[in-house]
Order: structure tokens, then C-alpha cells, then sequence
């Protein structure tokens, strides 16, 4: 069964079809890509999928579950996470505090007044295993507000992941980076999910990093779903190039 299976989904914004009828389904532990030139309608897409907006039309269908409608806080409790655009995360605390916050999340310890010796060792443990997932063992201790872009983007995938999700939603995981940096997040998005077996998602404008990731890539124009295949497939489409290109496909 699919992971996440979006059946005809439309929004409409007044006259405009910002989501076209779009279909997806994705498979438990595939790396799929949403790509398309601006003003595609992929942000809105992924807020269709993530609950900030119910769609005009369609069902969206997460784990066999409909949640075409649900509240994003109940995707987030069932086990679907998204990073944002815009870097959130806590600057003026260190990436170990940043980490421990989902992470007390996650073990049900968050906001306890007091807690036990072998509690606070089950933090540290798992906030240590985050930090060297993510390549951030030796910056545990600094702030994260006077990190890398780069790095803060590794803090807040990390802080994603402390949550177990089932999904995780990238939206433009590289964006503002230059190519060390873009290097760097694409190897770690990488080896999250071969190593984790994570389902991902993610919108991306940066083309070296879709044909990298990607498993399978869905190419939105205009609203509409332009092409689908493999990164392969959608390098030699015609119909892609003259998109991008800005001609008419
Ligand atoms: N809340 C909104 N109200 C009205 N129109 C909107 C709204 N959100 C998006 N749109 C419009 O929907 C269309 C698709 O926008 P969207 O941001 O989803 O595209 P995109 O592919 O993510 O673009 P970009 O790559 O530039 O971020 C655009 O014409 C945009 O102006």
C-alpha cells in the first residue's frame, strides 16, 4: 500500500487553479521529487499535503487513512513532518537545546518539572545520536543562530527526524546555499534516507540535487502534472526542457 496517495487534488485560488488535478501515490521508503518552474503551484501542493489548506477537490490519503481535511497538527501526530522555506529553529540556543526540544517531544518527556536521572540519560542519548546522524557531533555546543546555513538546515532535518516521522516533507531543502553547503544537505538527505529508510518528499528547485536524490520525480506546470518518471526519463523530456526553457511543451 502507498504511503501517500493524492487522488485528483485542485485548489483554486478566485479564477486561479494554482493545483490542477494532480495525482501522486507514494511508496514506504521511495525519495520523490516535486519539481516545476515558478509559480507551479509546488508550495502550494505540499500545503495541500501538510493541512494548511483544504483542497478545492480530490482526497488526499496518508497510511490507508482520508486526511483530505484533517488539521495539520493531527498529520504531524500521525507521523508526517515538514521543514519550511524559512530556517525554524531557535538561533540563540545551541544545537544540543534545539535537539532536545523534539526529542522530549518525542519520548513524552516535554515540560515535565522534574525528571529522572535515567530520563535525562534517554535525552542525551538520542540527542547525541541525532547530532552524529546529521554530521553535528562537534557543533553540539554552539549557537545556532552563528552556524552555517548549511548547518542550521542540518539542525532543523535532525530536529524533523527526532520526531520518528513517517514522511518527511522538504520544502526546497537548499535554497540560498551555495555548492559546498548544497553538496553537503544532498549527501545527508542521501544517507537519512538509505540509512533510515525514510519516505520523502521534497520540492526542490536545484536540478544537481533532484537528479542526485530523487527515486522518481512528478515535473508540475502551470498547475498540472507536465511529466513523471524517472530522473532519467525527465532529463530527456522535450516536453520538460521547453517548460523550463519557458516555451509552450
Ligand atoms: N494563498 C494564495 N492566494 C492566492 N493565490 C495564491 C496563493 N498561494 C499561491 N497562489 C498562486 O498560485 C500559483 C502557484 O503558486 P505556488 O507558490 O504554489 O507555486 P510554486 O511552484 O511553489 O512557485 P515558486 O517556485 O515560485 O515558489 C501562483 O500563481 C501563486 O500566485
Amino acid at each position: 500500500m502507498s504511503l501517500l496517495t493524492i487522488e485528483s487534488v485542485s485548489q483554486h485560488f478566485g479564477s486561479l487553479v494554482a493545483v490542477d488535478s494532480v495525482s501522486l501515490a507514494v511508496e514506504p521508503g521511495e525519495l520523490r521529487a516535486v519539481i516545476g518552474p515558478n509559480g507551479a503551484g509546488k508550495t502550494t501542493f505540499f500545503n495541500l499535503i501538510s493541512g494548511f489548506f483544504a483542497p478545492t477537490s480530490g482526497r488526499i490519503m496518508f497510511d490507508g487513512r482520508d486526511i483530505t481535511t484533517l488539521a495539520p497538527h493531527k498529520r504531524v501526530a500521525m507521523g508526517m513532518a515538514r521543514t519550511f522555506q524559512i530556517t525554524e529553529i531557535f538561533p540563540e540556543l545551541t544545537v544540543r537545546e534545539n535537539l532536545r526540544i523534539p526529542v522530549e517531544i518525542a519520548l513524552g518527556l516535554r515540560l515535565r518539572p522534574w525528571l529522572g536521572k535515567s530520563a535525562n540519560v534517554r535525552i542525551k542519548e538520542r540527542v547525541a545520536e541525532l547530532a552524529e546522524l546529521g554530521g553535528l557531533s562537534e557543533k553540539v555546543d554552539r549557537l545556532v543562530g552563528e552556524l552555517s546555513h548549511g548547518d542550521q538546515r542540518s539542525t532543523e532535518i535532525m530536529m524533523s527526524l527526532a520526531l520518528k516521522p513517517r514522511l518527511l516533507l522538504l520544502d526546497e531543502p537548499t535554497a540560498g546555499m551555495g555548492d559546498q553547503e548544497t553538496y553537503n544537505i544532498t549527501r545527508l538527505i542521501r544517507k537519512l534516507h538509505r540509512s533510515q529508510k525514510l519516505t520523502i518528499v521534497l520540492i526542490e528547485h536545484d536540478m544537481r540535487v533532484i537528479f542526485h536524490l530523487a527515486d522518481r520525480i512528478m515535473v508540475l506546470a502551470e498547475g498540472a502534472v507536465l511529466a513523471e518518471g524517472t530522473p532519467d526519463e525527465i532529463a530527456a523530456s522535450e516536453k520538460v526542457q521547453a517548460a523550463y526553457l519557458g516555451k509552450a511543451a
